[in-house]
Formats: C-alpha cells, sequence, structure tokens
C-alpha cells in the first residue's frame, strides 16, 4: 500500500553628454518627398485588385499582391522610409512601417474599409453601444479626457475618481493615511491582488516607469498559485504590517483573486494584524468586492466603471492608483494617453499612428491572423509590454465570430520579451526558421539621464551596442524577407507610456472593426471557468463518494470505475483520476494501492473516515 503521491512523484573613461546638440529627428515638413510608385514597384499588382474589399474577405487579394518580393533596392527602401514615417512631433514618438511590404493598391483598397473604422470608433467614443453582445458602452477613452464622456454624470465620476486617487495616494504617501501597527508609522509596500487586465497594466507601468527608491514598493498576487501567493507574503515578512493591500477586480468576483484575498487575510490573521485597516478595493458598484470591503470597513474603495473593459482599464483608478502610489506622475501617463488619442482621431491614414499599425497587421496577417506579432523593446523597462500586449490584442480580437455571426476565428497571437536579449535566445528561428510572424521593435532613443553615459570602448557606449543589436537584428530579418514594424520614443516616461498604451487601444479597436469583429467581449474565456467549476464540483463528489467508501468496515478501496460510476460520472473517468493524484500529491488524507502509472491498477480510499460529513 503506498500514497499515489510517492508513486507518482519520479523522478574606460567616463564623458558627459549633456552638452550634445539634439538634432530632431527626420522632419517631415523639411524634406522633399520622393513619390511612392518607385518605392513600391516591386510590390504592386496593379489591375489585379478587383474584389470590393469592404464586402468580402481580402486575402486573396492579399495573396497576389504580395507575390513579389520585398523592396531591397537601399534607395527605394530610403525613399520608402521617409515617405511612410509617421511623427508625432510633440511626443517625440515615430512609427515606421517601411519594412512591412504593402502596396500603395493594397492601401487604396483598404480605405473605405478604414473610413468606416474611423466612423465606428467615433460613434463608440459618443457613446454608442459599442459591445452589442454586453450591450455596454465602451469608455477608455473619456479617462483622459472626461469633456469627452457622452453624458455629464460620466464626466463627474471620472474627475471625482481621479481626484480621490491623487489624494489618497498623496495621503498614504505623506503618512497620513497609515497602517495601525507598523514600526515604520506608513505604508511601505502595497500588494496587489488582481488578474488580467486587472494586474497586466499596473505591472507593466510600475516595470516601466517606478523610481528606483518608490515610495512605496508594489508586489504582485495574480495566480490562485498557493506556492506563489506564499512566496509573496514570505517576501514582505514583517512588513506585512506596513503593506497596503490593493484588491482589484472589476466584476468583483473572480476567483483567482478572492483566493487571493482569503490567502492574504489569513496571513494577516495569523500576524495578528487588521486587514481592514489596511486593504483597498478597486471594483464595480455593489459587486461583491465591493460589499464586502464596505461592510467590514476597509480603509478605502474605488470605482471601476461598467464602461470600461478590464483590459483598457490602466487609466482608471485600476492603473492609476498603483503608479500614484509608486511615485509615478499618473496626471503625465494621461496627457501622453490623451495626446496620443488626439492624433489617433485623424482620418487620414498616413497621419493615422493607430490606422497605420493597423494596417500593417493587416497586410502582415493577411487579416486573418496568419503571423503572430513578435513584441520586441530594446529596453529592459518594457520587458512586460509584450505580456500586456498579449490581453489587449489577444483577448479583443481573438473571436470565434464575426458581428455578422460568421465563423471566423479571428485573433493575432502575440509573443515577446526583450532585446538584445531575445536575441540569444530564439531569434535564430525568427531569421531562419519558420516564417510565421512579424516583429514589432520598441526603441528608446535616450539611453541614459544626461550626464550618466560614458564610452566602454572608444566611441562607443553600452547604449549603442543595444542600439546596434536593434538595428542589426531588424536588417538581418528584412534581408531575410522577415517584416518589422518600429515604434520610437525618446525616453520611458509616463507621457510616453500614456501614449503607447492609448496607441495600442486605438490600433486593436479599428483593426477589429477591419475585420468586423467585437473587439470588447471575452465570451471565450467563460468556457474555461465553468470547466474549472465542474472539475471542483467533480472533486466534492469524489472526495463523498471515497468517504462513504471509506466509513465502511472494513474500509472499501474503489477502482477509478467504481468511484466514477458512484459518481455517476463514468464518462469523466479521467479527470477523476487527475483529481485524485492532485489530491495524493497535497497530503489530503488520499491512499492508493497499485501503481498510478497504471491508473486501472489503482485502488483508492481515504485514510479517515469523516462520519459527520457521511450523515451530513
Ligand atoms: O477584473 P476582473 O473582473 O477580476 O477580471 C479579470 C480578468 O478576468 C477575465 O477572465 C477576463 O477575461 C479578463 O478580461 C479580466 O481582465
Amino acid at each position: 500500500m503506498a500514497a499515489l503521491s510517492g508513486l507518482c512523484s519520479s523522478s574606460p573613461s567616463l564623458k558627459p553628454t549633456h552638452d550634445r546638440v539634439v538634432i530632431p529627428l527626420f522632419r517631415k515638413s523639411s524634406l522633399a518627398f520622393p513619390t511612392r510608385s518607385n518605392s513600391c514597384s516591386k510590390l504592386s499588382v496593379a489591375g489585379e485588385v478587383s474584389a470590393d474589399l469592404s464586402k468580402t474577405n481580402s486575402v486573396g487579394i492579399l495573396k497576389k499582391a504580395k507575390q513579389g518580393a520585398l523592396e531591397k533596392d537601399p534607395k527605394a527602401l530610403w525613399r520608402r522610409y521617409v515617405d511612410w514615417l509617421y511623427q508625432h512631433k510633440e511626443l517625440g514618438l515615430y512609427l515606421d512601417v517601411s519594412r512591412i511590404g504593402f502596396s500603395d493598391e493594397f492601401v487604396a483598397e483598404m480605405e473605405p474599409r478604414f473610413q468606416a473604422a474611423f466612423k465606428a470608433m467615433e460613434d463608440l467614443e459618443k457613446g454608442a453601444i459599442a459591445n452589442p453582445d454586453e450591450g455596454r458602452m465602451v469608455g477608455h477613452y473619456w479617462l483622459r479626457n472626461a469633456k469627452l464622456a457622452p453624458k455629464p454624470i460620466l464626466q463627474v465620476q471620472i474627475e471625482k475618481t481621479l481626484d480621490a486617487v491623487c489624494k489618497f495616494a498623496d495621503g498614504v504617501i505623506s503618512g497620513k493615511i497609515k497602517p495601525p501597527s507598523s514600526p515604520e508609522g506608513r505604508f511601505t509596500q502595497i500588494l496587489s491582488v488582481g488578474i488580467g487586465g486587472s494586474a497586466l497594466g499596473p505591472q507593466f507601468v510600475a516595470e516601466a516607469l517606478a523610481p528606483d527608491n518608490p515610495p512605496l514598493k508594489i508586489r504582485f498576487i495574480d495566480n490562485t498559485d498557493p506556492g506563489g501567493i506564499d512566496h509573496q507574503i514570505a517576501q514582505l515578512g514583517p512588513e506585512l504590517a506596513s503593506t497596503l493591500v490593493v484588491v482589484i477586480s472589476k466584476s468583483g468576483g473572480t476567483p483567482e483573486t478572492r483566493n487571493g484575498l482569503l490567502e492574504v487575510q489569513k496571513a494577516f490573521r495569523e500576524a495578528g494584524l487588521d486587514f481592514s485597516k489596511q486593504g483597498v478595493a478597486i471594483t464595480q458598484e455593489n459587486s461583491l468586492l465591493d460589499n464586502t470591503a464596505r461592510i467590514e470597513g476597509w480603509v478605502a474603495r474605488f470605482p471601476m466603471f461598467d464602461w470600461v473593459g478590464g483590459r483598457t482599464s490602466e487609466m482608471s483608478a485600476v492603473g492609476l492608483l498603483p503608479a500614484a502610489l509608486q511615485g509615478i506622475d499618473i496626471r503625465e501617463m494621461l496627457v501622453g494617453a490623451s495626446m496620443m488619442d488626439n492624433a489617433t482621431r485623424s482620418r487620414v491614414l498616413k497621419d493615422n499612428p493607430a490606422a497605420l499599425l493597423a494596417l500593417c497587421w493587416y497586410w502582415a496577417c493577411d487579416g486573418v491572423g496568419s503571423k503572430d506579432m513578435v513584441i520586441l523593446p530594446y529596453k529592459d523597462s518594457l520587458l512586460l509590454f509584450s505580456r500586456y500586449l498579449q490581453q489587449l490584442v489577444m483577448e479583443s480580437l481573438g473571436k470565434e465570430f464575426d458581428l455578422d455571426g460568421n465563423r471566423v476565428n479571428q485573433g493575432i497571437s502575440v509573443y515577446g520579451n526583450k532585446g538584445s536579449t531575445d536575441q540569444h535566445a530564439y531569434i535564430q528561428q525568427l531569421r531562419e526558421g519558420v516564417h510565421n510572424f512579424f516583429v514589432t521593435f520598441i526603441e528608446v532613443l535616450r539611453d541614459r539621464p544626461p550626464g550618466h553615459d560614458w564610452e566602454l570602448e572608444p566611441g562607443v557606449t553600452c547604449g549603442d551596442y543595444l542600439f546596434g543589436m536593434l538595428q542589426g537584428t531588424r536588417s538581418a530579418l528584412y534581408a531575410n524577407d522577415r517584416e518589422s514594424v518600429t515604434v520610437t520614443v525618446q525616453e520611458v516616461t509616463p507621457r510616453s507610456v500614456g501614449a503607447l498604451v492609448a496607441l495600442y487601444e486605438r490600433a486593436v479597436g479599428l483593426y477589429a472593426s477591419l475585420v468586423n469583429i467585437n473587439a470588447y467581449h471575452q465570451p471565450g474565456v467563460e468556457a474555461g471557468k465553468k470547466a474549472a467549476g465542474e472539475v471542483l464540483a467533480l472533486q466534492k463528489r469524489v472526495l463523498a463518494v471515497l468517504n462513504e467508501a471509506s466509513c465502511k468496515e472494513p474500509v472499501e478501496p474503489l477502482t477509478l470505475e467504481e468511484v466514477a460510476e458512484r459518481c455517476h460520472a463514468p464518462e469523466d473517468i479521467e479527470m477523476i483520476y487527475k483529481i485524485i493524484e492532485h489530491m495524493a500529491a497535497n497530503d489530503r488524507a488520499l491512499i492508493a494501492e497499485g501503481d498510478c502509472g497504471s491508473p486501472n491498477s489503482l485502488k483508492v480510499f481515504l485514510g479517515e473516515c469523516n462520519l459527520d460529513e457521511l450523515y451530513a
């Protein structure tokens, strides 16, 4: 006789740079622009593109248009670069789409679709029910310019919340709002509990913008992994007494977040601390979380609005409160986002960076997600941008049906970490292996704050290497017909991060219109949640059946088939096996005879009989 868990486990010199002359990059107005016909000539298939793109799936057309090789002539490529370079002067942001091979004909064919997408976006911003399945408005753009909100009450809610966030963060940082029993006499740590859209934005922004010595350091519990939760709590140690726990959940009922909260509350109890004096909730009014926080009298509650989706909530209290508590200038984030919003409202494709991105995605992915989007920021602090975009893009675009109910199985896969690190990991495959992706390089021009740089070899700094790696990889990929987009910002600042978030939010919205899908719901996520609930319900039945057999005299060990039968779930025998395997690995008083490598040989019973449960 052996516990199943046992059977299953086998195995230079400093050189200040502040006196450099700053040369503005590529001012479009100061350059004479060549015509586009030359630069795209190899791609053009004039006359062959005839179908009505606004009504048909254009993959066939795209295939024809893409038959030509990418432009390789350096002069023509330079003209293409200059011709298509987008610059946002005030933000210091550039978008280079020259290494995506779309033709002028393709752009012309897409124009009506873009005009329709711009119109849909305008309607959305005016308060249309842009998320028809859920009957919801989509209002994340109002968060950075409350005057755009379609109703005065919404404007008031946005402004009030922003003021409340700033006031609360100031109060915490200044020590006016403090924990009851911390030796420091102020909050020193934030423990953010949330998942998906209630974690990814705050995580990305913390990594990108938190100062080296923030007033409060942040940690995240973004899963229902007991090991991960224990690790975060253990790392806090005695500082739990000075930890502000920010529980974030739009719905207020997400199981992983609820579990995280219960685990943290248990840690507080065990440390003799009063959780309510250190807990903050960000959630929709009257959600389970909101009611819990209100009844238990938590330190503060901030609203999440019905018309803001989780994955576009970075500029709501969800993203702003954690950022403000770390000393990040959230008003600057909002300014950056708002400036980008203004730019991406343009109905002129070439002047609209979000539309240009959507155009590139459509071209590169044949409008059906045939290629993956690899995000490569060459800046450590932007490491989490790809993870953030993964949800934004994939949860928004990954849809089974279009708005007319046709099965389309849309989406674009997103992955990536950072350069040049990834050059030593998977760029080999990108350069030479399966050609199933396009790259987005994120370039940050400023390497270090002024006056801190030095040349580690004559004429070359550490940052020059990073720059060289980016440019080299971009060229090497293109030489092998791998397309790329490059987004360039001057520095990673609250303003540029706000702008990047807004750029991608809009690009996703426009692209969704191009492929005629609802970007603002996530029906597929429910299937997994429902199935998880069913597994847990089955586990309870398995336990009841085993308990009954284990209360017999003598104890009656059961085969998996017998357990499944008594659970009235013969079709779930595999899941029952997995449940037993998991419980046995976790000291759940479950004993198995036989070899778990041959499930049919197993006989299972509980180490103790629970009579209370038996007669309950
Ligand atoms: O904020 P919450 O309601 O807890 O939701 C957290 C996340 O849960 C989900 O499963 C959704 O697919 C995400 O879009 C959401 O961001």
